[in-house]
């Protein structure tokens, strides 16, 4: 089982670009036709040198086809430059977030991009291993770094690099956009070289440009939303993902913060990014609100006590109240687990995670009693999530919903909406996501699926074409297995009673992967266009 885990971990896994026909058990349901599409590290090793964290691994990008009735794998690295450079040189020449690589022998491209306080910065790297983005009708591989990579998502060819900074002021972004329903993007970045000035910027990509300049790429047409200022200008916060409501951006400014004076001189200094993100426990966790429309920020303060999180579940308005649900823990023990140096044989003893990932409600109040006396619960919704007038603001305490959760996935028609089920995958005290699930919040109900030596990845909802109720339709996710006599299989569920629908099996050796989405059958392009 240990040994197991090294190799799903960090083992180099094969491509596989030409279509495998997989074997498929069961009953899909007819409609189900279009592209399973997920993102993840594949290699760890290249010649004789290692990455150290799960996260630095190069993308292997892997797809299920379904169509008629047949399911066809495919897997493909990323051509990035960092890929190419990497190979080229047969050892890692490119940093990744734990992982400093010096000297670049690809001068050409990672040259220094920017200077700060008179040091140098190398250019970040193109390895974008964590998900895909649809802008316009195109598809891309992205991490957190300025740049993203089309994609064909039917062959998983690499094509164009796009560096958002072309268009906006960011450094680094995030992995999670969202989309409203005409498919425009909104997706957040954070700007750390215009010394003094950082902040976290919103941006808008629209999902079709004028007729007139069809052949232009929608990022010409990126917009800045708004921008919110780092309470810290040499501390701004990281943060993985953001939420939307109909009304609200939603960005927590938690306490977990990159340090750019040391980022600055990371490269110099032969440390890694890693080692320049710090998480202070006595701080707070700030909420900031900011109106779509207007584009300000509820001016009330609204704080939490400290906490690391990586991913919000959803976040709606009701009765005057924004609330919003994400997975945190109390301290960043998860980002430090995935060294590779913890994943190996030894690990049980080594690795335990000190906080569980906790799925938690925030209950936050827009509109309340201006002459409430301090103590007083401004809450006025059913729920055990508290949020109590300070003299300095507004202290929130969330609702727990469920512990030992991550990877949260909602019927996505419901963003910004009231939604009642999260699907996610379960983990208790480490790294080994044995289960996925799926959470009633209303009730705290959970149903379950797991099966021996079965790994499943992110499980992602989609919605049958009748759908009426939140829960109709399946729930896919990747199955890896510990036992490497056995192969890994795409798992179809019922998303309403959460059991098998059908299979799909593929003998080769799968990676874990991170996130991914569902293409419908319409949404591709066809290959004459
Ligand atoms: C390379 C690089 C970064 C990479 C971060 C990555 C790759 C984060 C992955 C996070 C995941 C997968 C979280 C899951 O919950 C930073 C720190 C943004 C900034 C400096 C350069
Ligand atoms: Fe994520």
């Amino acid at each position: 089982m240990s040994s197991a885990m090294e190799a799903l971990y960090s083992g180099n896994k094969d491509e596989h670009p030409e279509p495998i026909k997989a074997e498929v058990r069961g009953q899909l349901p007819t409609w189900l036709q279009g592209i399973l599409l997920r993102n993840g590290p594949g290699m760890h090793t290249i010649g004789d040198s290692k990455y150290n964290h799960w996260f630095d691994g190069l993308a292997l990008l892997h797809s299920f086809t379904f169509k008629n009735g047949e399911v066809y794998y495919r897997s493909k690295y990323l051509r990035s430059d960092t890929y190419n450079c990497n190979v080229e040189a047969n050892r890692i020449v490119v940093s990744e977030f734990g992982t400093m690589a010096y000297p670049d022998p690809c001068k050409n491209i990672f040259a220094k991009a920017f200077c700060y306080l008179s040091h140098t910065i190398p250019e970040f790297t193109d390895n974008c291993l964590i998900n895909i983005l649809k802008a316009g009708d195109d598809f891309y591989a992205t991490s957190e770094t300025n740049f993203i990579r089309k994609i064909n998502p039917q062959t998983l060819e690499t094509l164009d690099k796009v560096d958002y900074n072309k268009y906006v002021a960011v450094n680094v972004t995030t992995s999670h956009p969202h989309y409203d329903s005409a498919g425009n993007v909104f997706n957040m970045g954070t700007s750390i070289v215009d010394k003094g000035r950082t902040k976290y910027v919103l941006f808008k990509i629209p999902s079709s440009v004028p007729e007139q300049e069809k052949k232009k790429s929608c990022f010409k047409h990126l917009e800045v939303v708004c921008s919110i200022p780092s309470r810290s200008l040499l501390h701004p916060s990281y943060y993985h993902s953001f939420g939307l409501t109909e009304n609200y951006i939603i960005f927590v400014e938690q306490p977990f913060r990159l340090d750019i004076v040391k980022m600055a001189t990371a490269y110099i200094r032969g440390v890694t990014w890693a080692s320049c993100l710090a998480f202070n426990k006595d701080d707070k966790t700030w909420f900031h609100f900011v109106d779509r429309k207007t584009k300000k920020e509820v001016s009330t303060k609204f704080y939490t006590d400290a906490m690391v999180f990586f991913h919000h579940v959803n976040a709606y308005e009701e009765d005057g109240h924004i609330i919003f649900d994400i997975i945190s823990y109390t301290d960043n023990s998860l980002y430090d687990m995935f060294y590779l140096k913890n994943l190996n044989k030894d690990f049980e003893e080594n690795t335990k995670l000190t906080a569980i990932p906790t799925c938690k409600r925030f209950v936050v109040p827009l509109q309340f009693d201006k002459d409430a006396g301090v103590g007083s619960n401004l809450v006025t919704l059913p729920s055990t999530a508290t949020a109590v007038k300070e003299k300095d603001g507004i202290y929130c305490q969330p609702e727990i919903l469920c512990e030992g959760i991550e990877l949260p996935r909602i019927n996505y028609d419901y963003n910004g909406k009231k939604h009642k089920y999260v699907f996610a995958t379960e983990l208790q005290w480490s790294p080994i996501p044995t289960k996925i699930a799926k959470l009633n919040t209303q009730t705290k109900e959970m149903l379950h699926w797991g099966g021996e030596d079965c790994w499943p990845s992110e499980p992602i909802f989609v919605p049958s074409p009748d759908a009426r109720e939140e829960d109709d339709g399946v729930v896919l996710t990747c199955v890896v297995r510990t036992d490497p006599e056995k192969a890994p299989f795409l798992l179809v569920l019922d998303a309403k009673t959460f059991t098998e629908l059908g299979r799909a099996t593929v003998d080769v050796k799968m990676h874990l992967d991170l996130h991914g989405m569902f293409i419908p059958e319409q949404d591709l392009k066809t290959e004459t266009e």
